[in-house]
């Protein structure tokens, strides 16, 4: 069956790409060797995206995903809790992109071992924080959050990370909610002071996990199930 799809998918996608490859030599054709350059240039590029198929790629057919190329993997976009494919997520909140902290922030995620898969900069709709905080709508302080994740002074970087056990350790590096409470080496404890500019959000369970990476990324190829050519070298048991 996975055969007979990738088959058929890798037809369309080489009818597609010789379209694509005839239209630019009509273009290139006039420019004379340089157009050929580039022609054979992009010939050579369909070819290698046509070969991807082969490797159990799709290449996506709708206008709006056309440019993406993602993996048909058979992993939930918010992993398996418990493996090395648990998957959480993690976003810098508008202060801690005011601040400049975004690469930092992603750095400890990186350095520990961990695997990105997913990342967006986006202004959350009022109701995708209020969904997101939910729990907290009785709290007299939920509208102010909810107006400081929306209000566009600054974006949210949403992001979805994997690895062995990253919703405990993801929570262990962010530090406690409370700034005041987190110890020193953790985000909140070397770079902020009150709960209510805590830079940083990371899910607490496997639960909100799965009901956070559904309601931040869902668009097929926004999570990418890939290996790390580290892998073998950070998470392998002897
Ligand atoms: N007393 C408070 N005053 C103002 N803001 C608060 C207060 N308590 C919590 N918040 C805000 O609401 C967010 C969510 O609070 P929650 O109690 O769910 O903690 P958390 O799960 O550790 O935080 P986060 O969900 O951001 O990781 C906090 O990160 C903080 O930004």
């Amino acid at each position: 069956m996975f055969i007979r799809t990738a088959a058929s998918t890798l037809r369309q996608a080489a009818r597609r790409q010789s379209t694509t490859a005839l239209a630019t030599r009509s273009i290139s054709t006039s420019s004379g060797q340089q157009g050929a350059r580039s022609t054979a240039f992009r010939f050579g590029t369909a070819a290698a995206a046509a070969a991807a198929v082969t490797f159990g790629y799709t290449l996506l057919t709708s206008k709006q995903e056309s440019l993406v190329v993602h993996a048909d993997s058979s992993v939930p976009i918010y992993g398996v809790p418990g493996t090395s494919k648990e998957r959480t997520f993690i976003a810098v909140k508008p202060d801690g992109v005011q601040r400049g902290l975004i690469s930092d922030i992603i750095a400890r995620f990186e350095r520990r071992g961990y695997k990105l898969v997913g990342m967006k900069l986006l202004v959350p709709s009022q109701a995708l924080a209020r969904e997101h905080y939910a729990d907290l709508s009785s709290k007299p302080f939920f509208a102010g959050l909810v107006d400081y994740m929306t209000n566009g002074k600054a974006p949210v970087v949403g992001m979805v990370w994997e690895g062995p056990s990253v919703i405990k350790q993801g929570r262990i590096m962010l530090g406690a909610t409370d700034p005041k409470a987190a110890g020193p080496g953790t985000i909140r404890g070397d770079y902020c002071l009150t709960i209510g500019r805590n830079i940083c959000h990371g899910s607490d369970s496997a639960e909100s996990a799965q009901k956070e990476i559904s309601l931040w990324f869902g668009g097929k190829g926004e999570v990418v199930d890939w290996t790390s050519n580290n892998e073998e070298w950070i998470i392998s048991d002897n």
